[in-house]
């Protein structure tokens, strides 16, 4: 089974979950396909870990259907909110309060195990009637990506379920491809897989007929027993927010340091800093284990909350530690969140934004 197009008598909507294990570069994928044409028509649903999501600001959906699920992890406790976020939108959809939409997207966050994710929208009363799982569209990051395949059952599980694999970050001289791909197709034979770089990629390729969807991977996942099941459980993620501009070198600094320090334990960072001098213009910081991306200076805050907002994400993290330490290194002044400030995985609640 293909896409919409291609489904003789099934006008559902297509649904393509697009998944990755943390920093893999999915949201990157995402801004580049929400800006061209043939995905114009498309609701987003962007699940985000952590206590202050982010990912949803990023993406400059030219449509009004992007959606954050945040502070919860889709394929854990929260399922029932997927299956009434989807009715929802599908309600707001026939009303007229929502674009008439053609296809949905969901990122999940990088450490879903994507079979629950994939078994609600193939099974949730309310849901298959209007919905139907598309191709599953999987990152790797080209750089990390061995590693993560054998520290993380949930990245094996996002591997196995993929119709399509893309192995992301080919521009980068680190990507280590040739035993990456051998890995990826000991895991998954059946999928596709594509090289990448920076999201260049048709989008196209969603609706031509040439992927499988979900269904063929789903069943494959369950006959597998080979791959490592669940979460890891050992990951916890803090978000430190301050009010006070931060100087750019000392920001920089922090962030060597503290990629540095934690080494493998740290799996992501990602934020929007206020500088120093620049209150108009946030700086996006990306660090992917001790990959630190080239810090941006965007030409606009996304929202109206002007605030710096730096999402972590590891392996037992030290909150009071990192705190400290990043107060040592930039001067700021870190508010305490109202809401809890360590979201493990699965246990915040999810809501549904427009
Ligand atoms: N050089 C290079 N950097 C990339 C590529 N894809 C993603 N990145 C960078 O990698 C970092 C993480 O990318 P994202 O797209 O945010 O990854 P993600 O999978 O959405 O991350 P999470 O939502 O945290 O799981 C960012 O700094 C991106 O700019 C690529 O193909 N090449």
């Amino acid at each position: 089974m293909t896409s919409s197009a291609n489904v003789a008598g099934d006008n559902r909507i297509p649904v393509n979950v697009l998944t990755g294990f943390l920093g893999s570069g999915k949201t990157t994928l995402l801004k580049h396909w929400l800006r061209s044409p043939q995905l114009a028509n498309t609701a987003v649903i962007i699940n985000e870990l952590g206590a202050v999501g982010l990912d949803h600001l990023l993406v400059d959906n030219a449509s009004e259907s992007l959606f954050l699920l945040d502070n919860g992890c889709l394929c854990c406790a929260v399922r029932d909110d997927l299956v009434q976020s989807l009715k929802s939108l599908y309600e707001r959809r026939a009303n007229g309060d929502v674009p008439a939409f053609e296809r949905v997207v969901i990122e999940t966050t990088g450490l879903a195990d994507p079979l629950p994710v994939l078994q609600t929208l193939m099974m949730a009363d309310g849901v298959v009637e209007h919905f139907r799982a598309d191709a599953v569209v999987t990152c790797v990051d080209g750089v990390n990506g061995l590693e993560t395949l054998e520290r993380y059952p949930e990245a094996q599980r996002q591997v196995v379920v993929a119709d399509l694999l893309l192995l992301t970050k080919q521009d980068l001289p680190e990507a280590a491809t040739p035993a990456l791909q051998t890995r990826l197709a000991e895991l998954n034979p059946m999928a596709r897989l594509l090289l990448v770089s920076a999201g260049q990629l048709d989008p196209q390729l969603l609706f031509d007929g040439s992927l499988g969807a979900a269904e063929q991977a789903v069943s494959q996942l369950l006959d597998d027993t080979t791959v490592a099941s669940g979460h890891s459980g050992r990951v916890n993620s803090l978000v430190l927010v301050t009010m006070d501009p931060i100087d750019e070198i000392e920001l920089r600094t922090w962030l060597e340091v503290v990629t540095s320090v934690h080494g493998d334990r740290l799996l992501r960072i990602k934020g929007l800093v206020q500088l120093r001098g620049l209150p108009q213009q946030p700086m996006l910081i990306h660090a992917v284990q001790q990959l630190v991306s080239p810090p941006e200076l965007l030409a606009q805050w996304p929202s109206a909350d002007t605030r710096s907002r730096i999402v972590l994400i590891g392996e037992g993290l030290d909150e009071d530690d990192i705190r400290r330490v990043f107060r040592t290194f930039t001067g700021a002044r870190l508010q305490d969140l109202q809401q809890a400030p360590l979201a493990l995985l699965g246990l915040s609640n999810l809501r549904l934004m427009q």
